[in-house]
């Protein structure tokens, strides 16, 4: 056996989001949010499950510090609730919102575990919803608002902040497929989503740079490695307008200032029809100190001509393994992609803000939770972490996801992805599962061993 060594600064932490832990739904004047009313609404979520109470980390924050103390973590992850902070969205801050995050840092510093903030991941105030939300340009000015008051407030506290999570998936998920929040049908507005969170990410960091804080700030995005499933020169094509869809498309404006060529003309006159202003393509460039990851699985296609989507059809190779998600465990991607990043986009610090991987865990005989596969997912991906640092890629973290079972969007709480069990049939009883204590050896050892 050897080991691997990861630099001896390298930050090895796990992540969560607000409303797929804290619950606490309308407590201590929190307003409504658009996944509180999405999974209100029969139809939208497995099991009729809401976030209502989740894993109830509203009360059990202590708790779950203490936890991640045990685990040994270097940092935590976590998103601060925009309708904890401002009910309505905009207008009165609720001071018991910030109370909350407030002691939750303090129990964080006081345990050494550095706090990284993501400052939008999904739950969006419904009072803005009401009037558009994020297809109406008006929100980046309700967001920049909402950011500069956790700048303020935490801004000497907080290690580092994340403007969004995921920004393709609040736009195309959220209002292409509709199978997120707010559920909107429309790819004309996905589009025009997706342009106002950049164009919210670029003024956010605009007014982060005017405070002169001295921390950082970036954003994380979900990306993928995407593969043609032959040589041939449509099936390259198809997987090139994959990579485009999901990574491009963010990637290029955040990057260099534009949208990705191949695919605008894909999408012609609903690129056309987008408000974009004149100024906008240099303000969502604006310089970020870091690129979050969220990486999870490959792509691999083929050129349909008959398919509606990009001309694209997936393929799920038989000898592959999967998740519970029904994902393909493919940890080559994560080397691919870190190292296309580095060659392609940025040379700026990279940190793996997810990876991980749900499975159908159960509490055994004897209390514990033996999730052999979820060591060997990770185990994978560190390794192809490791060789991308070797090879230059200035990769500096690495959040699993997630520190704990957790409300898992549409899914519900139906998937488990995390290193923590919630056993939601006990009163949301905590029990560390074997990854855990795997996890702990690799951070005390900043190594892995092969
Ligand atoms: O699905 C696991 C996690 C979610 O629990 C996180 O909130 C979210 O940031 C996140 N993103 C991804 C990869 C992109 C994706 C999002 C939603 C559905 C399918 C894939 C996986 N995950």
């Amino acid at each position: 056996m050897s080991r691997l060594y990861f630099p001896k600064d390298f930050i090895w932490g796990s992540a969560t989001a607000a409303y797929q832990i804290e619950g606490a739904y309308q407590e201590d004047g929190k307003g409504e949010s658009i996944w509180d009313r999405f999974s209100h609404t029969p139809g939208k979520v497995a099991n009729g499950d809401t976030g209502d109470v989740a894993c109830d980390h509203y009360h059990r924050y202590k708790e779950d510090v203490e936890l991640m103390k045990e685990i040994g973590l270097d940092s935590y992850r976590f998103s601060i609730s925009w309708p904890r902070i401002l009910p309505k969205g905009k207008g009165e801050i609720n001071q018991q919102g910030l109370d909350f995050y407030r002691g939750l840092i303090n129990e964080l510093l006081k345990a050494g575990i550095k706090p990284v903030v993501t400052l939008y991941h999904w739950d969006l105030p419904q009072a803005l919803q009401e009037e558009g939300g994020w297809a109406n340009r008006e929100i980046v000015k309700h967001f920049v608002n909402y950011a500069e008051i956790l700048f303020n407030e935490f801004g000497d506290v907080v290690s580092q902040w994340i403007t969004h999570n995921e920004p393709f998936v609040v736009a195309f998920n959220g209002h292409g497929s509709g199978d997120h929040a707010p559920g909107i049908k429309d790819q004309q507005v996905a589009l025009q989503v997706a342009h106002n969170l950049l164009l919210s990410h670029g003024l956010a960091v605009k007014k982060f740079r005017e405070l002169k804080l001295d921390n950082e700030i970036g954003i994380t995005l979900n990306l993928i490695s995407s593969y043609p499933i032959s040589d041939n020169v449509e099936d390259n094509k198809a997987a090139k307008r994959m990579e485009d869809y999901i990574n491009g498309w963010f990637l290029e404006p955040l990057f260099k200032g534009r949208y990705p060529e191949r695919i605008v003309e894909f999408y012609g006159e609903k690129f056309n029809n987008l408000d974009i202003r004149e100024d906008d393509m240099g303000l969502i460039k604006e310089e970020i100190d870091f690129l979050g990851i969220n990486y999870y699985s490959r792509s691999l296609v083929r050129y349909n001509k008959d398919s509606k989507f990009l001309g694209i059809e997936g393929v799920k190779p038989q000898d592959s393994q999967y998740t519970a998600m029904d994902w393909e465990i493919y940890p080559k991607g994560l080397y691919d992609l870190l190292i296309k990043l580095n060659q392609e986009y940025t040379q700026k610090p990279l940190y793996i803000t997810e990876n991980g991987a749900a499975f159908d865990d159960k509490i055994s005989e004897g209390g514990g939770v033996h999730d052999q596969d979820r060591i060997d997912y990770l185990k994978a991906h560190f390794q192809s972490a490791y060789k991308a640092i070797q090879e230059g890629v200035a990769l500096k973290g690495y959040y699993v996801w997630s520190l704990m079972d957790n409300f898992e969007w549409a899914y519900g709480y139906s998937k488990r992805f995390g290193i923590t069990y919630i056993d939601y049939e006990n009163n949301q009883r905590r029990i560390l599962k074997d990854s855990a204590y795997w996890y702990k050896n690799i951070i005390v050892n900043n190594s892995l061993e092969v």
